[in-house]
């Protein structure tokens, strides 16, 4: 299913928080949205998951206009894991897992056998298992970022919206996340702060700068030096992966600014 965010604008008390951003995910991609804090990302996502609507512009799942769609019919093809979560709720992982399942459950019909299997073999994918009976408010911050992304993909999404997934994470669950993204038949927007992660796991990358998109294409295509300095005010030299090709950019910390 393709996304598209179609000339965004976002103005909050004042402030444009976006402006007129348009971004394509095509079917079955993964495409990261990285840029500098306050630029306007998660803003970006939240008018994908209908927590906020834009003063102008729309989201489009293929042909079909998100904002106009039911918020169940809307559930059942977008799936998010986002910052605003809330999981200080009394509730085993695997209850909470269980509640990916409601858009997809007719009248109210509590989850039965094929749901339950689904989730076991989403948690072993998410390799949560161990953690199916405890209580969500008990887990540390990176269990509860996995049982999140857990209860996004039970969801069975055709558009998974991601903010910053892997900040809690640490390096072996990180790189675990992005390759089993990788691995999703689904279409993927995704914010990420750790511009080499970005390079390696996605196919595309959106930059936002101020609210306005300033760069889209290809990793290869968008992380350039010149960019890193202009947008986030850091040197960096850029490198090809030894394995893979893709960029990889290397910091300098004794001269990590251009100012
Ligand atoms: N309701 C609001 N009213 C006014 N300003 C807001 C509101 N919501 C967000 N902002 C501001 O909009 C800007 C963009 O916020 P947003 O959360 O989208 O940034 P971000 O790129 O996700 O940042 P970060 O990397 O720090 O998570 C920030 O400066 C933020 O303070």
């Amino acid at each position: 299913m393709n996304l598209t965010l179609d000339d965004l604008s976002v103005r909050r008390g004042g402030a444009a928080l976006l402006r007129e951003l348009s971004l394509r995910v095509p079917d079955g991609q993964v495409v990261g949205l990285v840029g500098p804090n306050g630029s306007g990302k998660s803003t970006a996502l939240r008018c994908v998951y209908r927590a906020l609507r834009p003063n102008a512009g729309t989201v489009w799942l293929d042909d079909e206009e998100l904002p106009r769609m039911s918020a169940r019919h809307a559930a059942q093809h977008v799936a998010a894991m986002t910052q605003d979560a809330d999981l200080d709720l009394d509730f085993t992982v695997t209850e909470m897992l269980a509640l990916g399942r409601t858009p997809h459950l007719r009248g109210g019909r509590t989850p039965g056998r094929a749901e339950r299997e689904l989730c076991e073999r989403v948690m072993d994918q998410v390799g949560i298992r161990e953690l199916a009976h405890r209580g969500v408010v008990t887990l540390s911050g990176g269990e509860r970022q996995r049982v999140l992304l857990a209860r996004a993909l039970v969801q069975e999404p055709r558009v998974l919206i991601l903010d910053e997934p892997t900040n809690h994470l640490d390096l072996r669950h990180q790189t675990e996340l992005l390759s089993l993204l990788r691995r999703q038949e689904v279409s993927v927007l995704v914010v990420l702060h750790d511009l080499n992660l970005a390079a390696a796991a996605c196919d595309r990358l959106g930059v936002l700068a101020a609210g306005r998109l300033v760069a889209a294409g290809t990793p290869e295509d968008v992380l350039s030096a010149e960019l890193v300095r202009e947008v986030f005010g850091v040197r960096a030299s850029v490198v090809p992966h030894p394995l893979n090709g893709c960029p990889q950019l290397l910091f300098d910390l004794d001269h990590p600014a251009t100012r």
